[in-house]
């Protein structure tokens, strides 16, 4: 089945007024966040109707051909490997699994950050295709993070005060190579020979930080969603086996980006706003035969900065449903959990 997932207009908030430059929110404005409040208290994802240009994004595409078509050898001698602590460089082959109750998946990525990056080995052009991506994902994310904020009821500067330095944020761009569709495709719940549930191209998971925008390549098919009760999935697939609603991109979303909540926004509204579980299967043969590409734009809050369940979500008598983290804490320990320790 199909989710209904809304389309959502963020111009009201890339324009510079109204709340955006201290004034009082245009009835534009106020009409977006409310659809972005709809959106993320029932199931955590949307479509922004644009996300930069469709050209930027054509050759940020382009740019990823070009480097995971380079021989395995260069990719994994020349490239710099990725590590939970940069969150930069290259992530091999079956090198990691979002759902570590699935064997590790058949996917490969390429990590950029805002600093310390290390482009070794990749194809001319990709760097600046890269950073131009960047541009886009900075400024969509301070003013969606303030639309968020106004949406909540919060000081308009509540989340956009954590994105200052970025240092966290991570643009991955990934690649899935033509696949087996008996192995990678069927989500069977069943248990393999070492006790591990089947291979999916993604497992489910909740992704980590504050939201994140992703772009999905021509013919990028099989993202499956399905809201949870936490900010995090339960482990194993048993516990969210069935009810996944497929999402695909309608035609007035094709300039645009997915986007969906992440476990500490859902953390810090005491999860008034749902951190949603995805992943990727192969729905079908001709589906497992092509290759498939897309770019996740994590949006993380700032290394220091503090999440904290906000009191105005907890009722009176009430506990908060987490401790609070800080932005490194948290994120280090979901990488390490999916790349393994390093
Ligand atoms: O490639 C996709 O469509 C989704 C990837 C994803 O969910 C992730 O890397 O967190
Ligand atoms: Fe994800």
């Amino acid at each position: 089945m199909e989710a209904a997932v809304p389309v959502i207009d963020l111009a009201p908030f890339l324009i510079d007024e109204g709340c955006v430059v201290g004034d009082a929110p245009t009835p534009s404005q106020l009409a977006t966040a409310a659809a972005i409040d709809r959106a993320c208290r029932d199931h955590g994802f949307l479509f922004l109707q644009q996300f930069g240009s469709e050209s930027q994004n054509a050759a940020a595409f382009a740019a990823a051909q070009r480097l995971f078509s380079l021989p395995e050898a260069h990719k994994a001698g020349e490239m710099k490997r990725v590590s939970p602590r940069t969150n930069t460089g290259y992530s091999p082959l079956r090198s990691e699994s979002l759902n570590k109750s699935r064997a590790a998946e058949n996917k490969e990525a390429f990590n950029v950050r805002a600093r310390a990056n290390r482009f070794d080995g990749c194809p001319a052009g990709f760097e600046e295709a890269a950073a131009a991506l960047w541009e886009t994902a900075e400024f969509t994310a301070r003013r969606y993070a303030m639309a968020s904020a106004l949406a909540l009821g919060l000081p308009l500067d509540f989340f956009s005060r954590t994105l200052e330095r970025m240092d966290l944020c991570t643009l991955r761009f990934l690649h899935y190579p033509p696949c087996d569709e008996h192995a990678e495709g069927v989500p069977p719940d069943e248990e393999g020979e070492d006790g591990r549930l089947p291979p999916l191209r993604v497992g489910e998971h909740t992704d980590f930080g504050l939201f994140t925008f992703l772009l999905l390549g021509e013919g990028a098919e099989g993202l499956q969603i399905k809201p949870v009760r936490g900010a995090e999935i339960g482990g194993a697939a048993g516990g969210e086996a069935g009810g996944w609603l497929e999402l695909s991109v309608p035609p007035s979303a094709r300039g645009g980006a997915v986007v969906n909540t992440g476990a500490l926004l859902a953390r810090w509204t005491n999860d008034v706003w749902r951190a949603t579980a995805h992943r990727v299967i192969v729905p079908n043969a001709e589906v497992a035969s092509r290759e498939r590409y897309s770019i996740a734009c994590f949006i993380d809050p700032d290394a220091e900065a503090r999440i904290e369940v906000h009191p105005k979500f907890v009722a009176e008598g009430a506990a908060p449903r987490y401790t609070p983290t800080t932005g490194r804490e948290y994120l280090l320990m979901k990488l390490r959990e999916a790349q393994g320790p390093g």
